[in-house]
């Protein structure tokens, strides 16, 4: 049996930081818009009992790489000989706040779930997940959908489905080094939903990572010219919301050589589902 499936970007619309926990991970209120870019993960069944992973980007072949760390963590689910060879197409830039290695990780979980016929469900895919990384669990789910906790107490949310352009600095940030800062602001108040969706989004991240990186700061600028903006995750990227296409590839068409853009739809469901029915038809 072989498929393909994709792992598509996250954006945070919001992301308040609401407090600190005393294992030294944060307690957020964001809400995640999933987008329908990002990787592709190739899977195929064999029979060797081994994981290996090929990437179109060759430094991520590692036995540290989340899709590999995902394999492993469904592995004792399966019978001995189940292996599989799965190649990973890296489109989403690294380091970005876009999620891309925990979408990857969430997309291996599914994946190998159908490929060795575990039937594990949804949440108990979810619950994995979350001892990879704290985005995971949404991308699991993958539904646009505010979060709680660490990220993992998730709710559904509809939203209208916009058209974004995401541009990324070429700088990398570290997620921990962000969340270990001692500038980092830790004391948004928690709010209702309801509340949270009337008010002007912020994240909670933007202003040290502005500080820290000023060319986070400089794209923000160019990126304000022609549409309101704002960070993802703990960055680097940016990203603003256009009327259309024909508008977004306007601004993309005069990006900054310092950085890296594309233009994306956000969608209330990844299209990760409608992969996973296909797979189902065909198989
Ligand atoms: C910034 C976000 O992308 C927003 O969606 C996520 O909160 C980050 O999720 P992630 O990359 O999956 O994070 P993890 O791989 O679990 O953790 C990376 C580092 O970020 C810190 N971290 C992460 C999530 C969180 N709620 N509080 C934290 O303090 C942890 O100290 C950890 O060392
Ligand atoms: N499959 C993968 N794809 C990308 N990076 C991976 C992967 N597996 C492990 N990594 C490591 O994780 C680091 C962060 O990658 P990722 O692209 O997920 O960051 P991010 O978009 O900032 O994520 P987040 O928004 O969850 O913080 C990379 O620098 C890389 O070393």
């Amino acid at each position: 049996m072989s498929f393909s499936l994709p792992a598509v970007a996250k954006l945070n619309l919001f992301l308040h930081i609401t407090g600190r926990r005393a294992d030294g991970y944060h307690n957020l209120q964001t809400l995640f818009q999933m987008l329908d870019f990002g990787d592709r993960l190739h899977f195929k069944a064999d029979n060797s009992g081994e994981i290996t992973l090929s990437c179109s980007d060759p430094s991520l072949n590692g036995s540290d790489n989340l899709i590999y760390r995902a394999a492993q963590l469904l592995k004792p689910f399966a019978p001995a000989a189940a292996g599989c060879q799965l190649y990973l197409e890296k489109n989403l830039p690294m380091g970005g706040g876009l999620g891309g290695g925990s979408s990857d990780a969430a997309t291996t979980l599914h994946g190998l779930n159908k490929l060795w016929q575990l039937g594990l469900s949804t949440q108990q895919l979810a619950e994995l997940g979350l001892r990879l990384g704290a985005d995971v669990p949404v991308f699991v789910h993958g539904t646009t959908a505010f979060a709680e906790g660490v990220g993992e107490r998730l709710q559904a949310v509809k939203l209208p489905e916009k058209i974004y352009l995401v541009v990324t600095p070429h700088c990398h940030i570290s997620t921990a080094a962000i969340f270990s800062h001692p500038q980092l602001k830790r004391d948004t108040p928690t709010m209702v939903l309801a509340d949270l969706m009337q008010r002007n989004w912020q994240n909670d991240c933007q202003p040290l990572v502005e500080q820290l990186y000023p060319i986070v700061a400089m794209t923000l600028q160019w990126l304000l010219e022609y549409s309101p903006c704002r960070m993802t995750g703990t960055g680097a990227s940016v990203f603003a919301e256009f009327p259309d296409a024909a508008s977004a590839q306007h601004a993309l068409a005069s990006l900054p050589a310092s950085c890296n853009g594309f233009i994306a739809r956000g969608v209330n469901q990844s299209p990760l589902w409608a992969a996973l029915t296909d797979t189902d038809s065909n198989s």
